[in-house]
Parts: structure tokens; C-alpha cells; sequence
């Protein structure tokens, strides 16, 4: 059986939370004083949107087959991976069957490798490959996660991302992971301002509830492994994205300097097989956190985890609303998934992707039953109400 083959490939901007999650108005907790590589300046420490970090904003990339039936998603990137989508992209996909999705990853990939490999171009492709999922899903109306293999358990359970873990708990999520707020140029007054903060959270909720941190690129190993040795009597469950993404030399050293039984995860700004392939091959960490919008869509994202499988890794993707949830729910060594708590306190569940997304499913006691996702291709609608921008044509 042959399926329409694709006729026209399109990509918009929008504002305003959504993918771009740091997009965020004031107030919000997701930019208060969160430690970055950035710190060094104290111009840039109290605020991530200070030095652009919601720049790009969103990209929507929208595939339309020759029945109409259209595919797409969301993810960051705005006008720059706009551009990418129309004026490079397109081009591998109008006129092609949507089940040669191999291929049009191929084709996008090593046609841009010559100024892409990782960041924006991998972000545009990504966009790309996941609306291909979306609408492969339509068109056979089928959810994606039967198209990769289908669920190896009946619900996805969640931990949460945001800075009151005492409330993810009452909202019944296994955990939470908070942002770091104070990094090395703080000095050891930061340091132990954040241990402090730490202590206070696990007085808050118990000693069995997770606890993370996600030091968001900030530290480096000598300040990222006094943390952790710190934080070990806190019951600190793993350090996350501790140093520059680029460091996999550095991560190696962290992961052998941390106390045993903390983990070290990382991999959120981390693209393609071969970029996965460094940080396993060289034992940086035990958890990796692609996040399936950014690392190179669904397609590249089947590569990683059989190769992190392979290493005795677990993949617990970073973020990326249904476009994770379609993929952890097929996987054993995906046993759980991040919920990114997008409300301001955060002191409310309300979906990782508002305002963007219709239909977008949230965890109910930190759950969500595989049932939540069983309609075609990503299960989600885009939002007419939000104002969708065109920037260029093809
Ligand atoms: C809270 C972190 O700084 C970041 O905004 C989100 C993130 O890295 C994660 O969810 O993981
Ligand atoms: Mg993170």
C-alpha cells in the first residue's frame, strides 16, 4: 500500500512559551537567579532571558501530503531554523513518500553537515523529522508509539523539573529535580547557599523522595565534585548537565569523582549518534537526557538509545512533551520520563508546551496511562489561537 506522497513543507515562528519553554513572562521561576556559564558576568546571573537565552523562540515545522493531511511540530529554533526548513530542507521531502524517513534524515543531515552538525541546524532537522512522524502517524492513523514498536508498559511515570520538589511530591511525582541557583563565581558563600537550599528541600520532603539538580552547563569538575561529595548526606539522586557540554574529558572525571551511588546524567544539548557515541564510549555518565526535538528527531533517537541499550545506559529524554512520551512508553531502558512543571511557581500541573499545543496530555498522580496517547501520530493539535508568524517561503 502506498501512502500520498508529500507535497509541501512549511515553517513557522511563534512567541511566547510553548517549545521555546524559556520564553517565559517575569516572574517565572525558570529564569530567577539560575546558575549558567553565563554567571561569570553578574550582569547575565540573574536573569537566563538577560543574555538571550529566549532569542530564538519557537519553530513550527508543518508537512502537508498530497491528500491534505498535514503533520508537524513544535520545537525551538525560530526564524534561523525557519530559513533552514524553507530554503535547504524542503527539498528532501517535497515529492517523496513520508515512509522514507531514513533516507530525508540522511539527506538533511549530511547536506548541512558542511555548517550543522549539532545546535540549530540539528534543532530545524529535528522539527522536520518529528512533523514526518506526526504525519506518518495520520496518514496510517496510528499514534507514533505503535509506529516504534508499541508500549513495553502501560503508563509513563513521571519525575518533575521546576523549583518547589515539595509540591511535585503532593502532585505525585517519584521526584524532583530543581534548578542550581549559585554557581562557581559565587564562590563558596553559593556553594553553600545551595546546599542550604538543598538541606531545606529534603527537610520539606522526606528522605525517600528523589531529589536532583540540574546545574545547567554552569560548574566546573573541581566546584561540581565538592557539590556533589556535599550534597551526598542530602540524598542528592543525580547531578545534572554539571559542565559544558563540550567537556566529555571532564564529565569522565566527574563521573569518577562523585560518591557512589549518585548519578551523573547529561546529553541535553548533546546531538546525533556519534555525539551520544562520545559520552558512552568515554563513560561520562549514567543516565543520558537527549531531548528528541534538539538531538535529531525520533529517527536519530532510535539510534542513541539502541547504542546507549547497548552500554548499560538509561535514556530519559529531557523535556519535549508527547514527542518523548510517543518514545519512552516503547523503551526498557527509558523507565521513566521528565515532566517540566511550565507554571510560573511552579505550584500547578499545567502542560510542559501551553500555549502551543491542543490536546496535550499532563501526568495524573504523576502518571500517565498509555490510553493518553492513543490517537494519530503525536495525538496533539496546533493552537489557532496563537499567532503563527511565516518568515519565508520556498
Ligand atoms: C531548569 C533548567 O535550568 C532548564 O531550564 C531545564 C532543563 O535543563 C531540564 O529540564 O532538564
Ligand atoms: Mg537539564
Amino acid at each position: 500500500m502506498s501512502l500520498p506522497k508529500i507535497k509541501h513543507v512549511r515553517a513557522f515562528t511563534v512567541r511566547g512559551g510553548g517549545a521555546d519553554y524559556h520564553d517565559q513572562g517575569e516572574g517565572h521561576w525558570i529564569d530567577d537567579h539560575i546558575a549558567t556559564p553565563m554567571s561569570r558576568y553578574p550582569d547575565y546571573r540573574q536573569s537566563r532571558q538577560s543574555f538571550g537565552i529566549n532569542v530564538l523562540g519557537t519553530l513550527v515545522a508543518e508537512i502537508e501530503a498530497e491528500d491534505g493531511t498535514v503533520g508537524f511540530a513544535v520545537t525551538t529554533g525560530g526564524e534561523p531554523a525557519a530559513y533552514i526548513v524553507e530554503k535547504h530542507l524542503a527539498r528532501f521531502l517535497e515529492g517523496r513518500a513520508p515512509t522514507d524517513y531514513e533516507k530525508i534524515w540522511d539527506q538533511m543531515y549530511f547536506s548541512t553537515q558542511y555548517y550543522g552538525r549539532k545546535g540549530l541546524v540539528v534543532n530545524a532537522i529535528s522539527g522536520v523529522d518529528l512533523a514526518l512522524w506526526d504525519l506518518l502517524g495520520k496518514l496510517r492513523q496510528e499514534p507514533v508509539y505503535h509506529l516504534l514498536g508499541g508500549a513495553v508498559r502501560d503508563e509513563l511515570i513521571f519525575y518533575a523539573t521546576g523549583a518547589r520538589p515539595d509540591k511535585a511530591k503532593e502532585f505525585g511525582f517519584i521526584g524532583g529535580k530543581m534548578p542550581l541557583h549559585h554557581g562557581p563565581a559565587e564562590g563558596v558563600e553559593g556553594l553553600k547557599k545551595n546546599i542550604a537550599e538543598l538541606a531545606d528541600m529534603r527537610s520539606k520532603v522526606g528522605d525517600d523522595f528523589w531529589l536532583m539538580w540540574d546545574c545547567w552547563m554552569a560548574l566546573d569538575v573541581d566546584y561540581a565534585t565538592r557539590l556533589a561529595i556535599a550534597a551526598h548526606d542530602l540524598g542528592l539522586k543525580w547531578i545534572e548537565e554539571a559542565i559544558s557540554p563540550d567537556d566529555y574529558w571532564g564529565y569522565q572525571q566527574l563521573k569518577r569523582n562523585v560518591p557512589k551511588g549518585m548519578l551523573v546524567t547529561t546529553g541535553e544539548h548533546e546531538a546525533t549518534r556519534w555525539g551520544f557515541r562520545m559520552l558512552m564510549e568515554m563513560d561520562c555518565c549514567d543516565i543520558i537526557q537527549p531531548d528528541v526535538g534538539w538531538c535529531g528527531g525520533v529517527t536519530e533517537l532510535l539510534k542513541i538509545s539502541a547504542l546507549a541499550d547497548a552500554h548499560g545506559k538509561m535514556v530519559v529524554p529531557h523535556g519535549s512533551s508527547v514527542y518523548s512520551y510517543h518514545f519512552v512508553i516503547t523503551r526498557h531502558n527509558s523507565p521513566f520520563a521528565e515532566f517540566l512543571m511550565m507554571h510560573p511557581g511552579p505550584t500547578e500541573v499545567v502542560p510542559m508546551f501551553h500555549p502551543q499545543l491542543l490536546g496535550e496530555p499532563v501526568p495524573d498522580n504523576g502518571r500517565m496511562k498509555v490510553s493518553a496517547l492513543d490517537k494519530p501520530g503525536f495525538g496533539v493539535d496546533l493552537n489557532p489561537d496563537i499567532a503563527m508568524h511565516r518568515p519565508y517561503t520556498h
